[in-house]
């Protein structure tokens, strides 16, 4: 499997320090995180917060693990601000992450985004886009796009629970909105189980656009909960509604077989946030990496 097209496998430092949640993993530092990352057997990271911005000290600590940069995140809010504000500080991204090797800018719109509310229930609170804001975020995208290709880059657009573009109708209605050469998708097998959707079927539908893959699974019962008790994103990651591969409930054999059959080319991403006091970051991350080499080879 992936014998013959570069795929390459990274994780991301979520399980070791949350962005979204800085309390969690407070004392891991970068060393570690990174250290850790390299001994599970990965080739590469995205970038965590506590990762320097400095890129000449950044390549140096992960060229002594063997690591190299996939990826970072990227919020953008073209629904809600002037384009220039976002295209201002996408270009500043953009440029450090070429400077790092990267190839694909992840991007997410965090317009009414209730992702970082941390009262604010998941399943009933999700903003819906209206016609406006469509458009705004799709011609946003291309014109993000364009920039991404300057440097010959790729846009990669990341789905999210609790944004405008979480369901697989979402998904749909922004590739539609968009041109291939300019927005390509990211595929997050976690998010799309969360939010009810099959990720194969929609693996299927849009492969052509998919230029990059997080993976993560889900605990059911967890999701259940998140429901039943009406919690929020942020509540539903503490409680455990994400693991690594293999320990959930989603079926990834199938889902790399058809990356496979499709030719794939590029990274994945093991992104699996949870509480690192109740998951041990590299207990799980060889957890992932002895799963991944099982189901796929890789
Ligand atoms: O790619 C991601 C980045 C995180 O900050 C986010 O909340 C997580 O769920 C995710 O998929
Ligand atoms: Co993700």
């Amino acid at each position: 499997m992936f014998k013959e097209h570069a795929v390459m496998l990274g994780i991301a430092p979520i399980a070791w320090t949350n962005d979204d949640m800085p309390e969690l993993g407070r004392d891991n530092t970068f060393e570690q995180c990174i250290s850790e990352m390299a001994l599970a057997g990965f080739q590469g990271s995205e970038v965590g917060n506590k990762y320097p911005r400095d890129p000449e000290r950044l390549h140096q600590a992960l060229a002594l693990r063997g690591l190299q940069i996939a990826s970072a995140w990227f919020s953008a809010y073209l629904t809600v601000r002037p384009y220039e504000e976002t295209a201002a500080a996408f270009c500043a991204h953009r440029d450090f992450l070429h400077e790092m090797g990267a190839k694909v800018i992840v991007v997410s719109e965090q317009g009414r985004s209730i992702q970082g509310q941390m009262d604010t229930p998941l399943f009933a609170d999700k903003p819906v886009f209206t016609e406006t804001e469509w458009s705004a975020l799709a011609e946003g995208l291309g014109r993000l796009g364009r920039l991404a290709t300057e440097k010959d880059m790729t846009l990669v657009y990341h789905h999210h629970m609790g944004t405008g573009v979480q369901s697989a109708a979402e998904i749909t209605r922004l590739m539609e909105l968009t041109e291939p050469n300019e927005v390509s998708l990211l595929f997050d097998t976690g998010h799309l189980a969360f939010a009810g959707e099959n990720p194969l079927e929609v693996l299927r539908v849009h492969i052509p656009r998919i230029k990059h893959v997080h993976l993560k699974d889900i605990r059911p019962e967890v999701v259940d909960r998140v429901k039943r008790e009406q919690l929020s994103f942020l509540q539903a990651v503490k409680a455990g509604a994400f693991t690594v591969p293999g320990d959930g409930c989603i079926a990834f054999a199938e889902i790399f077989t058809e990356l496979d059959r499709n030719e794939y080319t590029g990274w994945f991403v093991v992104e699996a946030e949870q509480d690192p006091a109740l998951a041990n970051p590299l207990e799980y991350a060889m957890k992932a990496r002895r799963y991944i080499r099982e189901i796929s080879g890789l």
